[in-house]
């Protein structure tokens, strides 16, 4: 089956500056498709391309089959987008602007029951200009889903919301795709990254700098595992620079930081044993996304 949404070689530059420099990659129907990087690199250009919003210089996009700016009224019926602040009026209440963005397509869903699960019924009356970051967060998301899209493509939904109010949203976006509805997600959460997402394309400079599951973006990162401990009597510097994946070893105030693979944690544990040696303290901590998307962006970090 063809993916849902196909992006092959894409280009945009701005005033002759390259922003979105080849980048490629396919979401399948039903998943959640994370994009992450650094800012400036490209996410917001990518996904405007896709929705039709901006006009790529070169390289071929194509959602559910079809080209977003030349079949740009058929795609907008497909894809659901989160509207920027700017596009909706102050003085618009929540029930107008559900009505009538409800009104822009042929099959829309019933913005009653969306309004309810996002928490909105008792905002219904409430002026958009009136409303915490939160409640504009959910009514882009009810306003994203209701025309009823086979995609939904959200910008930094959760920027700007409090943990609680983002956590909600993450189970939102979990309903969302199990009735169905495939996601593409950009963010800057790492930790949002990578509760929700199913595979992430992380860009820098405009390319694509790795493309995989949370999970497989972890992996590859350098030094994976860390094992940190404080031993009862001083190891020997040999057979701690011997240890098998080592990636780094850093001695502070007695106590041992070691980085490598599960395969460094269980040689330093198999060390301590046979030298009877006691770990005080001992840590064990895998890498996070986080890890992994300094490693991946690391100049452009610096
Ligand atoms: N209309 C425009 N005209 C000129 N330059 C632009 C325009 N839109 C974006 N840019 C530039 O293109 C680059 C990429 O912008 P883009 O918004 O795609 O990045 P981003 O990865 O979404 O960044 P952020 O995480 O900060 O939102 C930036 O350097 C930005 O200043």
């Amino acid at each position: 089956m063809p993916s849902v949404i196909e992006v092959t070689d894409l280009r945009k530059s701005y005033g002759g500056r390259p922003v979105v420099d080849g980048v490629s990659f396919a979401v399948e129907e039903g998943e959640i498709f994370g994009i992450l990087g650094p800012n400036g690199a490209g996410k917001t250009t990518t996904v405007e391309c896709v929705e039709g919003l901006r006009v790529p210089d070169g390289g071929r996009i194509r959602v559910a089959g079809l080209d977003p700016v030349a079949d740009h009224a058929k795609v907008a019926q497909t894809l659901g987008a989160q509207l920027q602040q700017s596009e909706i009026q102050a003085k618009l209440t929540v029930r107008e602007a559900l009505e009538l963005y409800a009104a822009l397509y042929p099959r829309p869903a019933d913005w009653r029951p969306l309004a309810e699960r996002l928490g909105l019924t008792d905002r219904l009356g409430t002026r958009f200009g009136k409303l915490s970051g939160g409640q504009r967060q959910r009514l882009f998301i009810a306003l994203a889903l209701i025309g009823g899209p086979r995609i939904v493509v959200l910008d930094e939904l959760t920027t700007g919301l409090d943990p609680r109010a983002r956590r909600d949203t993450w189970q939102l976006i979990e309903d969302v795709r199990a009735s169905g509805v495939t996601v593409l997600l950009v963010t800057h959460f790492m930790e949002e990254a990578q509760r929700l997402c199913d595979r992430i394309a992380v860009i820098d400079k405009g390319r694509v700098a790795a493309l995989d599951t949370p999970a497989g973006l972890i992996h590859r990162s350098a030094g994976a595992t860390v094992i940190s401990f404080t031993p009862s009597t001083p190891l020997d510097e040999r057979e701690l620079a011997a240890l098998p994946a080592l990636a780094s070893i850093e001695h502070q105030n007695g106590r041992l930081t070691l980085s490598g693979t599960d395969e460094t944690v269980d040689a330093v544990l198999t060390l301590l044993a046979r030298h009877r040696v006691t770990a005080h303290q001992l840590r064990v901590v895998d890498a996070t996304l986080d890890d992994a998307f300094l490693d991946l962006t690391k100049e452009a970090t610096a």
